[in-house]
């Protein structure tokens, strides 16, 4: 599948602080849309119904992943999450970058759908920090931090196949380092679409 608009996927053990930089990013880029995900796990601390989630049941879930209505969709530490085509096709097609946060499994899939996608992994500086920022979050119990980290390894192992790493050691560093991906791609896609050599096309942009 191919649209106009730029895809970027960013995944990332849970805790190493993927929503905060995509959060940060999409305050520095107004060209930048994310997608909203449905999930079957409930709310967590003040998390809203559209906002950070589509809150839905299991089986509302299932019947929506039964009608083809996710591009992807994946079991996460016990709970299932996907994003639907009605989320994101549009702005796709309409030339808008989207942004999906999202399980490895889930990116690899989006890989083969698109193979444009660009796919970056956000590692965390170490283990202990990882569990550190599970923790200091405080809407996490401590059974399922426990869960996540055992699940990390697994996940951390998958970065290999993205297209780029991201360590969050510094915030403000790997905000940049993602800005940096997001343009680099908008450039090669635009020279690419046109038939242009990206230089020349650089060269002529404000
Ligand atoms: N560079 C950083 N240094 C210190 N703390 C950070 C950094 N980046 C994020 N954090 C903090 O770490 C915690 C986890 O971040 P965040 O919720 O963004 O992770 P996540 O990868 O989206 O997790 P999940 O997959 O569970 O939603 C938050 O409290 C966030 O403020
Ligand atoms: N494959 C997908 N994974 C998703 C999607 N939305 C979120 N996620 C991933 O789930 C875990 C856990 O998230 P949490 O909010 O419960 O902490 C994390 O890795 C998310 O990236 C999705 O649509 N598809």
């Amino acid at each position: 599948m191919e649209y106009p608009g730029n895809l970027f996927v960013v995944a990332a053990p849970s805790g190493a602080g993927k929503s905060s930089l995509v959060k940060a990013l999409l305050e520095l880029d107004a060209r930048l849309a994310v997608s909203v995900s449905h999930t079957s796990r409930a709310p967590r601390g003040q998390e809203q119904h559209g906002r950070e989630y589509w809150f839905v049941g299991e089986t509302e879930f299932r019947a929506m992943a039964g009608r083809g209505e996710f591009f992807e969709w994946a079991e996460v530490h016990g709970n299932l999450y996907g994003t639907s085509r009605a989320g994101i096709e549009a702005r796709l097609q309409h030339g808008e970058d989207v942004v999906l946060e999202i399980d490895y499994q889930g990116a690899l899939q989006i890989k083969q759908l698109f193979p444009y996608a660009v796919l970056i992994f956000i590692l965390p500086p170490s283990w202990d920090e990882l569990r550190l920022r599970l923790s200091r979050r405080g809407d996490t119990e401590p059974e399922v931090i426990a869960k996540r980290m055992v699940n990390a390894r697994h996940e951390v192992a998958q970065a290999q196949h993205f297209d780029y790493i991201v360590v969050n050691a510094v915030f403000d560093t790997a905000v940049f380092d993602l800005k940096t991906i997001v343009h680099a791609q908008r450039l090669k896609y635009a020279a690419q679409r046109r038939n242009r050599s990206a230089v020349f096309l650089a060269l002529d942009l404000p």
